[in-house]
């Protein structure tokens, strides 16, 4: 898809397709480099099918699987223009349909490049750059998904740090048509010969920046920057970010050329993008030493709908409350750097498709650890820093474009900042309004029934316990995630063969810590429960039915151990084993009938 350039007679056309563009949806279209966006008109909303924009049948016939049928605001925009091989810039928030609006005119021209015979080969014909791992597999499935009614057998990969130069130099034989990736693991390839420069000069197409604006944050630029010469003149470039801002404008400066760029109204600067209209945020004051207390209490009370994504400032944290909620028949998981990327994102998987409701998450890629690292554990504190940071995965992020699913509650753990957060939301917000809120549902009465028992609980957790169950998490997380790889290559879809929640310790756990006795519950909690309950049957959220398990047969759940009864190899090994060993039993059939 050569890149259509606004020259001199185009600028005409260009300033009549910036108003059409303007007018239709209210979004700011202009071919200006970096012109950024302008609060546009309110857009009304129009209803546009996928048909009118002329995409691949097979295309349309995967969105009518997943019920899509109708192509949203910057879809509506975008997918036309990058049709016409115009660089794109397309600001909207998130949620908003971005990755479809330019995989869908990516996978059209590709189509329509095979089935021409026009396909160049020695190098993947378009790189779908993102910040970090959890995406690149989040855009993968989008795209694999696309692409499952497509005849002609289009090829999209992902390929991360975490992979070996021999997996990736396997990944990108072929090679793919797409690529999906993070700058740095990008240029790591080039530096390394694993892809040269001359062949993506010949086959490049299509590069797609998605969360732009999270791409500097994350290192990126020089990655980026060491791309530009590999990148072919014709190559069309296409820029999707959830809010405005300097690094944004940086970027477009960077790579691109006159872009048209599209801004929804509702995207402003990138501080003003800061709380999407359907949520709530409130905050509760305590002491540093009770916020256990007054976690546990707003989750033994089902006062906040699950499920819950609590987020805390380091690792022995989310260990020190793992254990602890653990310790009152209350499961979860952690989410960290540490873990490998198999597990990261079978643990997002799991948590989306509710097979647990809590999820500890820390986005901790710095090395904090080593200044937290508690006393009684001074030799874990002479970890270097390089070597925490080497197993700390610097493209490990749990950041917007995350799609988690119905997640109803995030609590933000060490908000030491709470003044400097309600200040920026005044600012940005209406200013007579309160954007963050007391949290009305939690009684003293209701905090102070758990307080002696949290308390005896919150000191039986020692640090050592914390450094062992870390230890021993990260140790089944890798043992499961090399152990089932192959597996779960062949069957994305079974989560429920790993459990993340796993009890960390094997002590049963004592009645009177996991259930709470009635009379210690004020009535006003009572109510307040049941109201979270009322509008949990509402909503219509029920407990998933706990999956099949695949792979094996029988027994009690007990017995049905995946990782004791379950063979790691793939299907078609397995089967490859069978057939092999079908034919020594036919061989020996033979020698016994000729004997
Ligand atoms: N036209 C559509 N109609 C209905 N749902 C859609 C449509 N396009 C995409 N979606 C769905 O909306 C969800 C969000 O889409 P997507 O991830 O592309 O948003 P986004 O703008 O990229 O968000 P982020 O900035 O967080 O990445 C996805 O689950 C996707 O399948």
């Amino acid at each position: 898809m050569p890149r259509v350039k606004p020259i001199p007679e185009m600028e005409e056309e260009a300033e009549e397709v910036r108003q059409e563009v303007e007018g239709a949806s209210g979004a700011e279209g202009s071919p200006d480099a970096g012109a950024g966006g302008e609060e546009g008109a309110e857009e009304e909303e129009k209803e546009v099918s996928f048909d009118e924009l002329g995409l691949d049948e097979q295309l349309k016939r995967a969105l009518r699987k997943k019920g899509i049928a109708k192509a949203t605001p910057i879809q509506q925009e975008a997918i036309p223009l990058i049709l016409e091989g115009k660089d794109v810039v397309a600001k909207a928030k998130t949620g908003s349909g971005k990755t479809f609006a330019y995989l869908l005119p990516l996978l059209h021209d590709l189509l329509k490049l095979s089935s021409e015979g026009r396909i160049r080969k020695p190098a993947p014909n378009a790189f779908i750059l993102v910040p970090t791992r959890e995406l690149c597999q989040q855009v993968y499935n989008e795209a694999s998904s696309l692409l499952e009614f497509c005849t002609s057998k289009l090829k999209v990969v992902q390929v991360t740090a975490s992979m070996s130069d021999k997996d990736i130099t396997v990944a990108l034989s072929g090679p793919p048509n797409i690529l999906v990736s993070t700058p740095a693991c990008v240029a790591t390839c080039i530096s390394k010969g694993i892809m040269r420069g001359s062949s993506i000069k010949e086959s490049l197409s299509m590069m797609i920046l998605d969360e732009a604006d999270l791409l500097l944050s994350y290192r990126c630029e020089d990655d980026l920057k060491a791309l530009i010469p590999h990148i072919p003149r014709s190559c069309q470039s296409i820029l999707m970010s959830a809010t405005s801002s300097s690094d944004v404008d940086k970027l477009i400066k960077l790579l691109l050329h006159n872009p048209f760029v599209l801004t929804l109204t509702e995207v402003g600067r990138a501080k003003d993008d800061v709380i999407p209209k359907n949520v709530q945020q409130f905050w509760i004051s305590c002491d540093a030493k009770d916020k256990m207390l007054h976690i546990l209490a707003l989750l033994k009370f089902e006062l906040i709908q699950k499920k819950v994504l609590i987020f805390v400032n380091s690792i022995d944290a989310a260990f020190r409350l793992r254990l602890f909620l653990e310790k009152f028949g209350i499961r979860s998981a952690v989410l960290n750097a540490e873990l490998p990327q198999n597990s990261r994102l079978h643990i997002i998987e799991a948590f989306n498709a509710r097979l647990f409701d809590y999820l500890i998450a820390t986005d901790d890629t710095k090395t904090k650890e080593d200044k937290q690292t508690d006393k009684e554990n001074k030799k874990e504190a002479r970890v270097s820093r390089k070597h925490l940071q080497q197993t700390l995965d610097a493209e490990f992020g749990v950041v917007r474009g995350i799609d988690f699913k119905n997640v109803f509650t995030v609590s933000e753990e060490e908000s030491s900042i709470f003044e400097d957060i309600e200040h920026m939301l005044q600012e940005v917000e209406n200013k007579d309004i309160d954007c963050i809120s007391p949290f009305p549902l939690l009684t003293k009465d209701a905090v102070d029934s758990l307080r002696y028992r949290a308390q005896d609980v919150a000191r039986s957790v020692t640090t050592r316990d914390i450094q062992e169950a870390r230890r021993q998490d990260i140790k089944n997380e890798i043992l499961n995630s090399e152990k089932l790889k192959s597996h779960f290559e062949e069957n994305p879809r079974d989560l429920d063969l790993l459990k993340h929640d796993k009890l960390l310790s094997n002590k049963e756990i004592p009645a009177h810590l996991r259930d709470v006795p009635d009379y210690l519950i004020d009535p006003k909690t009572k109510e307040a429960s049941n109201v979270v309950k009322l509008s949990r049957a509402a909503m219509g959220i029920d407990k998933p039915q706990r999956r099949k398990r695949q792979g094996f047969k029988g027994g009690s759940g007990k017995s049905r151990d995946p990782l004791r009864t379950f063979s790691a190899e793939g299907k078609s090994r397995r089967r490859r084993r069978k057939d092999r060993e079908g034919e020594q039993d036919r061989r020996k059939k033979s020698k016994k009938a000729e004997s």
